[in-house]
């Protein structure tokens, strides 16, 4: 039975007849193939990834794994579509807070046609893309079971400063309420999501090493999807804090050269997970 996913925080949704992926409860996520070139674009993607032997484990981890693909009906009525089979990385956490945050000072590249070029430029200067090489894209933070999640609007989390982006990312790794604006955020999960030999912080420095290096893809306009639960982190369990990467529609040949775009955002953002480990300590 496939049913619309509880805990996406970005992208194209499955709600109001609308089309957007599915999951079932084998722990799959069933992404349609999007119009044009963005479906084919994504799944050509996942399939040279599969047969890529130059990708070395370490790496790999950090992809959804991939089942192929599947004809389903689509869930904006309009028949039978193909769809992604990919594993749903939400599937393993109870209670997620996880961050999708959009790589790159421009998520626009040469060979895009014009209109989306000028849709992605509008967007890039109006968010922390150009000033930052990163702009977060959607995110939602578990509270408690009373209040549930803290999850603002596409439009608020447009609309993020610099200000807001680091403030967001201090009550990511928070106990105290999010929504309350005047409440310091207490960090008390930092050093272990953040944090640690498996945390974040290590893992986006592992994905940083292959990004030194690989010239093989310019991953235009993907995400970083960070996800973390507080029920694993209190049982020890492993990893319980992972950092992912998402959406491939833009994925172009590297053709020998470093994806600098990528490159240079996942500096900044993690000088931003740095800082608030740095600060902890001081
Ligand atoms: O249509 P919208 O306004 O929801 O824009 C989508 C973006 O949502 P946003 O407004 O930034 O929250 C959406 O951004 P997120 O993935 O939500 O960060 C994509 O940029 C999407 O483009 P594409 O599918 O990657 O080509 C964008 O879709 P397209 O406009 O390219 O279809
Ligand atoms: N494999 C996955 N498992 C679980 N959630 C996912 C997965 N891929 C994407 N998502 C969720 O869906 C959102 C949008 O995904 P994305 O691939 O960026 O779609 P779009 O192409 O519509 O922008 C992400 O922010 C995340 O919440």
């Amino acid at each position: 039975m496939l049913k619309v996913p509880k805990h996406q925080v970005a992208g194209h949704e499955a709600i109001g007849g609308n089309l957007g992926p599915l999951i079932d409860d084998s722990g799959r996520f069933y992404k349609p193939l999007q119009d044009g070139e963005r479906g084919t674009k994504e799944l050509a993607f996942y399939h040279s990834l599969s047969s890529d032997t130059r990708l070395p484990d370490r790496i790999r981890k950090f992809f959804p794994a991939f089942y192929g693909s599947q004809l389903l009906e689509a869930s904006d009525g309009s028949g039978l579509r193909p769809h992604l089979v990919l594993q749903d990385l939400a599937s393993n956490h109870l209670d997620p807070s996880i961050l999708d945050v959009k790589m790159g000072s421009r998520t626009w590249y040469p060979e895009a046609s014009d209109d989306y070029i000028q849709r992605c430029l509008e967007k890039d200067r109006t968010t922390t893309t150009v000033s930052l090489g990163f702009r977060i894209s959607g995110l939602q933070i578990y509270e408690n079971k009373e209040s549930g999640f803290w999850k603002p609007s596409r439009k608020d989390v447009l609309n993020f400063t610099v200000d807001n982006v680091r403030l967001v990312l201090r009550k990511f790794v928070s106990s105290n309420s999010p929504v309350d604006s005047n409440m310091k955020p207490d960090c008390c999960f930092a050093h272990s999501v953040y944090g640690g030999p498996a945390g974040i912080l290590e893992q986006l420095l592992e994905l940083k090493t292959w990004f030194e290096d690989q010239t093989v893809y310019h991953f235009n306009s993907s995400s970083l999807l960070i996800l973390f639960d507080k029920e694993s982190l209190w049982e020890g369990r492993t990893p319980f804090a992972e950092v992912k990467l998402i959406d491939f529609a833009h994925v172009e040949e590297g053709k020998g050269v470093i994806d600098h775009n990528f490159l240079g955002g996942l500096c900044s953002f993690i000088k931003f997970i740095s800082e608030i480990l740095t600060d902890l300590n001081e």
